[in-house]
């Protein structure tokens, strides 16, 4: 395999890949070696002068993992211990031979007590965790937490779910995680991404042409998934070239959210911004804003007006602009448009969703909306993530069931596209959670979506140089900050490097 995989593999088709490798004469066991060898040079490397390891091995092979890797720490001299969930003379398959050639007499696992110098392989659960974490093991989870003991994590650390990154009962906190052949989302969603610590993913000798195996559509979210259709501005290009974005102000108290939104649109590229106020706010926007223009639009047949002019690319409406009839109005009056519809325009839908989903259904994907998890729960509370359906999986369905691009926003935002592709961010600062932060973010996927670039790609590279822009901002940021930085980004080609980086290369 030339780099790590860009896509990521669910625990379920993980095992489907192992199956098909160990079908088509892979020797199973070598890549077990492989595995827990693997593991056992990234603690070795990581603690050097580690005193004592304790590996804490489970039923399964990720029991098995761990049983190869206590050898190869015992054999690079460094004093091991061994503690077993359950009857080592229960263990099959890979899992017994690795027992078997390990040597080592395990201890139960209420007995490992930590002690100062200890560094703990976890290989208690890995790919087939299924149920909550308790009992003995939750004891034993909780014991190495009090005491801080440094853990390296095979495969995912325990109580983490391969698929949601959730925690079923209680988990361990890994400083290092070492997965093989590929990620999986549990390693990029929360708050499995903080529980893994550092994460490398090693290839044991598994073909990368088994990932054919599983779903290529999700993948982490970068530059190597948008970059192709991404718009660079041509130095001649005519103004109307880039496109005619419209953002929609709301009344004379709350018009920060919509100016915000358009000036991170006209950062983004658009050719020209205009913001829609009503009579009322209308001097107020006309005071505070320069390069983006300004519109005023009372009624209904303003809107149908604003949108039917055909050098109007796209529009945002939402932020700040109130809950009521009149943003479901103005959006169903903009089916025919490129549509990021944010924060009040998508509580206004929770009982009306229906007619969102209707007036947007046939066609190309246009709609894109951006809730954060109160706005998921209030317009999807049939797909909130729960127990069996991770985030990935709620914005997915959403993204199904009103034919829109879904970005379900927090640390881990994912963008998901009603044919089932699906991006997780892993970009953005904690600084990014900060008011006005997603009026910025609604204006710079309108910007990319008033240049033609497609919803999916246009929303995926939005959230991506949010958050960039947010990290080249640093800590201490506001909103306000962020066109500037965004700006910087772009004009300093900082994306454009991360193209040609090995690690975000594409292989699907
Ligand atoms: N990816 C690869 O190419 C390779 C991966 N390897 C390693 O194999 C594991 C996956 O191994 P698997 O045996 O499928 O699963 P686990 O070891 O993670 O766990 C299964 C056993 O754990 C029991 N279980 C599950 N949840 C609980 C719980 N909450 N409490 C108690 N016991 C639990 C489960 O019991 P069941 O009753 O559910 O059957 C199983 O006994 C992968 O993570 C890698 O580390 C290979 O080594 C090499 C190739
Ligand atoms: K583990």
């Amino acid at each position: 395999m030339s780099g790590p995989l860009e896509m990521l593999v669910t625990p379920q088709e993980m095992g489907r890949i192992d199956h098909a490798a160990a079908a088509s004469g892979i020797d199973s066991y070598a890549l077990m070696r492989a595995a827990g060898t693997a593991v056992a040079a990234r603690l070795l490397a990581r603690f050097p002068h580690v005193e004592r390891v304790a590996v804490l091995c489970g039923p399964g092979n990720n029991g098995g993992d761990g049983y190869v890797a206590a050898r190869a720490c015992a054999q690079a001299g460094v004093p091991v211990v061994v503690h077993s969930l359950g009857d080592p003379a229960k263990l099959e398959g890979d899992a017994r031979h690795a027992f078997d050639d390990a040597g080592m007499q395990p201890q139960a696992l209420a007995d490992y007590h930590p002690q100062g110098g200890d560094v703990v392989v976890d290989a208690l659960f890995g790919a087939g965790l299924s149920r909550a974490i308790e009992g003995e093991a939750a004891d034993c989870i909780d014991r190495i937490g009090e005491a801080a003991t440094p853990v390296v994590a095979i495969d995912l650390p325990s109580g983490v779910g391969g698929d949601s990154g959730a925690v079923l009962g209680t988990a361990l906190q890994a400083v290092e995680t070492v997965t093989f052949f590929a990620r999986k989302p549990g390693h990029l969603l929360m708050p499995g991404r903080d529980l893994c610590g550092t994460l490398s993913v090693v290839d044991i000798g598994i073909p990368a042409r088994y990932a054919s195996l599983a779903d290529s559509r999700v993948v982490e979210n970068t530059p190597a998934l948008w970059q192709h259709v991404f718009p660079h501005a041509q130095a001649a290009g005519h103004k109307f070239a880039r496109g005619h974005l419209g953002v929609f102000s709301g009344p004379m108290s709350a018009t920060g959210a919509a100016r915000l939104s358009a000036e991170a649109g006209l950062t983004a590229g658009a050719g020209l911004v205009t913001v829609a106020s009503s009579g009322q706010a209308l001097a107020v926007n006309a005071a505070h804003l320069t390069a983006v223009m300004v519109k005023r639009v009372d009624t209904l047949e303003d809107v149908r007006d604003f949108a039917s002019d055909n050098r109007m690319k796209a529009f945002v409406l939402g932020p700040g602009f109130g809950v009521g009839a009149k943003v479901r109005d103005y959006a169903l009056a903009l089916r025919e448009n490129a549509l990021v519809l944010d924060a009040d325009g998508i509580t206004a839908f929770a009982e009306e969703r229906p007619a969102l989903a209707e007036a947007f259904s046939a066609g190309d994907t246009r709609l894109v909306v951006t809730p954060h998890a109160g706005e998921f729960a209030r317009l999807f509370p049939d797909f909130v993530p729960e127990e069996g359906r991770s985030k990935l999986d709620a914005a997915r369905l959403a993204a199904a069931a009103i034919n829109a691009i879904v970005v379900f926003k927090g640390s881990d935002t994912v963008i998901a596209a009603p044919d089932g592709r699906a991006a997780i961010n892993t970009n953005a600062p904690p600084w990014l959670a900060t008011a006005g932060a997603g009026d910025v973010l609604s204006g710079i996927t309108g910007g990319l979506l008033s240049q033609s670039m497609p919803a999916f790609e246009a929303a995926a590279a939005a959230v991506w140089l949010h958050g960039e822009a947010a990290r080249h901002a640093g800590p201490g940021m506001t909103a306000d900050d962020l066109p500037q930085a965004l700006a910087r980004v772009q004009r300093d080609g900082l994306f454009a490097d991360r193209r040609f980086d090995g690690s975000a290369g594409r292989t699907s």
